[in-house]
């Protein structure tokens, strides 16, 4: 089976076409191929699929074979893919994903990608649908006991739910110890993805991630876009944000005019390869 790897701003999937090639077991073959000793080494598995409701259909899995229901580095990565394999000629692109129809704006100069705006859509910020268990409306500066410290969540759901915290120096935050605990925490029935956030200035964040059936990743861009929701309510800085990750650079925004956020930034094919194991 062939397949491709690709990663945004770090963030590393391994990508199957599935017009050509057929996927039996996604979850079972997420696992298998994300190893990185036995397998191919990724934060999990993209299917790129026809679609009847769009031009094209993501399916994504994490590392542990969960299913996302949306990915903001890898609806970047399949806007780069489709296009420039030839899949289609459009420079805006619909593609469904379990999370709703997210519309790709490809930056093409010279045949090449160099950068996709991915329309996000709205934040959900209704406890019940993040969902996270809790009675405010939005959910911002819920305080939850994790071991030893106790951590003010803002709660933001982008198709899958994150919960970020403001910290200082995150690059030195031992965000495996407290990302892993918070990930399984009793509050969020759906499990969650958390972002710890340091304040640079209005329009500068560092992040880190703890992604749900992941772990720590390079990069998340439906948590960035979250963060930038959760920095703008929690009045930390401008609705047009750059936020740092360990891998790169995206730059979100959220609109005051239709209340949808944008995320653009980076993706790259990394190498293409074949799989010969049975899973
Ligand atoms: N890395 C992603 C998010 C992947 C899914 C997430 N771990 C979940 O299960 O919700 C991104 O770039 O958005």
């Amino acid at each position: 089976m062939r397949f491709t790897k690709m990663q945004g701003c770090g963030n590393d999937y391994i990508y199957i076409n599935c017009f050509k090639e057929k996927v039996e077991n996604p979850e079972k073959l997420a696992i298998a191929m994300s190893e990185r000793h036995f397998g191919v080494g990724s934060d999990g598995l993209v299917l790129i699929m026809p679609s009847e409701a769009a031009d094209f259909r993501m399916r994504m899995f994490n590392l542990d074979g969960s299913e996302g229901k949306m990915c903001g580095n890898a609806s970047r990565c399949v806007g780069k893919y489709v296009y420039e394999r030839g899949l289609t000629e459009k420079t805006t692109v619909a593609l469904e994903t379990l999370g709703g129809i997210k519309i790709l704006q490809l930056h093409v100069k010279d045949g090449i990608v160099e950068s996709v705006t991915v329309d996000m859509g709205e934040p959900v910020l209704e406890a019940a649908e993040i969902p996270v268990l809790s009675d405010k409306h939005p959910v911002i500066g819920e305080t939850v006991e994790i071991l030893d410290r106790k951590f003010d969540f803002t709660c933001v759901s982008m198709g899958n739910p994150h919960a970020v915290t403001f910290v200082e120096n995150v690059m030195e935050y031992p965000i495996e110890k407290y990302g892993r605990v918070s990930e399984c925490h009793p509050i969020f029935p759906d499990r969650v993805n958390t972002e710890f956030v340091e304040i640079v200035d209005d329009s500068h964040v560092k992040m880190r991630v703890w992604e749900r059936g992941s772990g720590e990743t390079w990069a998340c861009g439906t948590g960035a876009s979250a963060t930038a929701v959760a920095c703008v309510l929690n009045g930390k800085t401008d609705r047009k944000v750059d936020v740092e990750l360990i891998g790169g650079t995206l730059t979100i925004e959220w609109n005051a005019e239709d209340n949808h956020v944008y995320m653009t930034g980076p993706a790259e094919f990394s190498f293409d390869g074949e799989w010969l194991r049975e899973v």
